[in-house]
Formats: structure tokens, sequence, C-alpha cells
């Protein structure tokens, strides 16, 4: 049984009072309940991430990064490394998400070393993937999903890959998150993003075999408290990646609820 896990992506909000003013009032919303049977993260911008892991101490909910450079150190001006963000108490990883893929160039390559990269140093990398609307109405949405998992999967497991990664391999999270539904209050129909998570999870299971069933496959786009249970309710949809809904802390804390509440159904 996959643990339900709902990350929070503060994309570029909040600056660190904002940051440390959503804590405080998240940890009150979190005394009246106890979210344990699922995972909750925040995955803020760097300059919050520091001195978060200890406010959020004495919750369960974790926090996680935006992005991070594959390499351990080096001349990337601008760049952040994994011990960087190992140091503070990150323990996740966003990677390739679609503004990043667009903003910045980020390649299935630089997606599939990031992933690696984050997996040998401990951490839970949550990779995620999706169509625009023109490949959408193209038909083209299950060969580029397929594209873009399986270059991750093939590097993973490549011949020369370290030994170490195998094992690691099942903390591997994706996030399906369709271009076209994120920031939109447009969402996937639950049957669309169920297609696509269960053909993610066919990809999964032909690179990793039996491994591929402890994945956790997300949806993200336009997610919110009221229509987060009907994706939870599908068999192979096990979280959700959550942009605008995560930023209050009262609509976070009913994520989680609404979270808790599907995984004891
Ligand atoms: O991009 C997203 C999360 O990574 C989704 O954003 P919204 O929930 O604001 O649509």
């Amino acid at each position: 049984m996959r643990t339900p896990l709902i990350a929070g992506n503060w994309k570029m909000y909040k600056t660190r009072k904002e940051a440390f003013a959503f804590v405080d009032a998240l940890k009150d919303l979190l005394a009246t309940f106890d979210p344990k049977r699922v995972e909750g993260w925040i995955c803020a911008p760097y300059l919050a991430l520091v001195g978060l892991p200890e406010a959020l101490a004495g919750t369960s909910v974790r926090v996680g990064a935006q992005n991070v450079h594959q390499d351990k150190e080096g001349a990337h001006t601008g760049e952040v490394s994994l011990a960087m963000l190992s140091e503070v108490g990150v323990e996740a990883v966003i990677l390739g998400h679609s503004e990043r893929r667009a903003d910045c160039g980020e390649t299935d390559r630089a997606v599939a070393e990031k992933t690696e990269a984050v997996l040998l140093a401990g951490l839970t990398p949550i990779v995620c993937v999706g169509e625009t609307l023109e490949q959408r109405e193209g038909g083209q949405t299950a060969a580029l999903i397929a594209a873009q998992v399986s270059a991750v999967v093939e590097h993973l497991t490549r011949a020369d890959a370290p030994e170490e990664l195998a094992s690691k391999l099942a903390r591997l999270v994706f996030a399906y998150e369709p271009i076209w539904a994120i920031g939109t209050g447009k969402t996937a129909s639950v049957a669309d993003a169920s297609t696509v998570i269960t053909g993610i999870r066919a990809t999964l299971t032909r690179g990793l075999g039996s491994r591929a069933e402890a994945v956790r496959i997300l949806y993200g786009g336009s997610v919110k408290p009221d229509n987060l249970g009907a994706f939870l309710a599908e068999r192979d949809i096990d979280g959700a990646l959550v942009g605008g809904a995560s930023l209050a802390p009262d609509s976070f804390a009913a994520l989680l609820t609404v979270a808790v509440e599907a995984s004891a159904s």
C-alpha cells in the first residue's frame, strides 16, 4: 500500500517572513488533527528553506525544494547543490516542472541526471511530466508522457548505472501535470488523469519490473480541497502536486484532511 502524498509547490511565492507566518498558522491548524497516514510536503523557494524543517518540527509535514543541480559542486553560477539542500534539512526535490522545462530549457536528459543525483543523495525526487493542450489535441499525450518517463527510467537502469541506485528506485515519485491544467482552474477529468497515470505505471513496470508498484504517481493541475478526493479515489493516483491551493495554510491543511479521509476509506 502506497502512502498518499500531498506536495505543495510554492513556486516563486513567499518571502521568508511569509513562509514562516504560513508555518505558524499551519501548526495551529494541524494541532486539531493528525495527518500521519499521509505525507505532506512543502516545496518552498530556496531562501525560505533555511530553518523551515526546524519550524515544522513536531508536525508530519516535511520540506522539499523546487530544483537542484545534478553535479556535486562546481562552476555553475546561480545553482544550488544537493549537499547544500541536505544540510538545511531538505528531503525532496521537484524536478522537471513544466515551468522549468519552458523557462530554463530543462531537457529530459537533465531531468534524468538530476533524478539519479537526488536518489543517490538519499532525497526523494518528484519528477514532473505533462503535455501541452496542443499535444493533447493532437493525440500525442500517451506517447509524449511515455517518452518523458522512459528517459528517466532508461537513465536509471542503464548498464553502467551505480549499483546502489537499484535499491533506491522505489523512492521515486512522478507527478503527471497536464500543462493546460496548471493554474487555469481547469483540471484534467479524473478519467483522463487516471488513464495517463495508469500508462505511467505501465511504462515504469516495463523498466523497473515489480519495483514500479512502490513508485508513487501524483496528479497536478488546479487541485483544490473540493476536487482532490475524486482523484485520490483512483487506484493508481497516489496524491497531488498542488500550486495555488498550497499557498494558504487553511487550504493546505484542508488538502491533508481530504487525503487522510481518502486513505481511511
Ligand atoms: O504546477 C502545479 C504544481 O506543481 C499546479 O499548479 P496549480 O495547482 O496552481 O494549478
